[in-house]
């Protein structure tokens, strides 16, 4: 009775909140205000409408009001805005964090987003491990609020375009991406499966600073017309050897299903971008000596200096 008491004063409040976005919405729309606060008002009344369905969310609907959102459409009065698709252990965040130094503006990956939430002891770290652990997708609400935040605090420090990694990946967050500002560019990573999960496997982080390894040693021989492809492994260096880490996620049934899921959401991704003349589909030729150059030629940039470390 009381829970039922408590469930009812929270679609109450909810539902308060939901008229008055709507009602400044309107307010805003009839001033003529800029169209990215327009387009913004109405994803927030959105997902403030179906956050009012939501029995086991009871925190307030993601805050695409805040600054963080209000991105700049036109391509002159910012840097790039790219965003990288592709499946699980291709190779995103290496070669977003590479584009990123090399262009000077922040990689944003919403996996790490996440991780960094599960680091904390709050009540949506609990949340997150069951659904992060299983290999499935977190809400579009959770993860639409995480990226915002991170836009937001970017944002304050004066950081200007980005390089996404992990976002969208389902077609109601590229809508809700489509609806705040303009994507330049869409790189599509791709790799056979067979060397996602063992490239997956492999995958190994240093407890103490955070870089990206990988021990798998791929070499596939090339059949039925298909080349081949090798990747040596990413040892770490002698002082990072003793503290390495593997995801708690990268085990082989839980990247079965993350890469079963991909498969399952990322083709209307995908068609959204090319419908609209932005993908750039890549496959990689093999490691990173390889296929950074060819992708810089794709991108038509240049590396004049190359001293990047070979794992991100
Ligand atoms: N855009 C997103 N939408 C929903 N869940 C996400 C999103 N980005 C990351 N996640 C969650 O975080 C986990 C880790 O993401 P990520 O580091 O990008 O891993 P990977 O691409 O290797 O699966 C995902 O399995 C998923 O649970």
């Amino acid at each position: 009775m009381r829970g039922g008491c408590l469930k009812w004063a929270v679609v109450g409040w909810k539902m308060l909140k939901w008229a008055v976005t709507l009602t400044t919405g309107g307010l805003v729309w009839s001033n003529s205000f800029d169209d990215r606060v327009k387009k913004m008002n109405i994803v927030w009344a959105v997902l403030s409408f179906s956050a009012l369905t939501s029995e086991t969310d009871l925190h307030p609907p993601p805050s695409l009001s805040n600054a963080g959102l209000l991105l700049p459409r036109d391509p002159k009065d910012r840097t790039v805005q790219w965003v990288f698709l592709g499946s699980p252990g291709v190779g995103k965040g290496t070669y977003a964090s590479r584009l990123s130094h090399l262009l000077g503006v922040p990689h944003i990956a919403t996996g790490d987003l996440i991780r960094e939430e599960l680091s904390t002891s709050g009540p949506l770290s609990l949340q997150l491990a069951e659904i992060v652990n299983q290999g499935k997708l977190v809400s579009d609400e959770i993860i639409v609020s995480l990226l915002s935040k991170r836009l937001e605090s970017g944002g304050a420090k004066g950081e200007s375009g980005f390089i996404l990694d992990g976002f969208p990946r389902t077609i109601r967050q590229a809508e809700i991406l489509d609806g705040v500002t303009e994507i330049d560019l869409v790189i599509n990573l791709k790799l056979s499966e067979d060397v996602l999960v063992e490239k997956c496997l492999g995958r190994r982080i240093c407890s103490q600073c955070g870089g990206n390894f990988n021990v798998a040693n791929i070499s596939i021989k090339g059949e039925n017309g298909r080349p081949g492809i090798y990747m040596a492994p990413l040892l770490p260096p002698t002082h990072c050897a003793s503290k390495l880490i593997t995801r708690s996620d990268d085990t082989e049934a839980v990247i079965k299903e993350r890469l079963r899921i991909y498969n399952d959401t990322s083709q209307p991704v995908e068609e959204f971008y090319r419908s609209q003349g932005k993908l750039l589909e890549f496959d990689l030729p093999g490691g990173i000596p390889e296929s950074w150059p060819k992708l810089l030629q794709a991108l038509n940039l240049e590396d004049h200096d190359d001293k990047q470390p070979a794992a991100a």
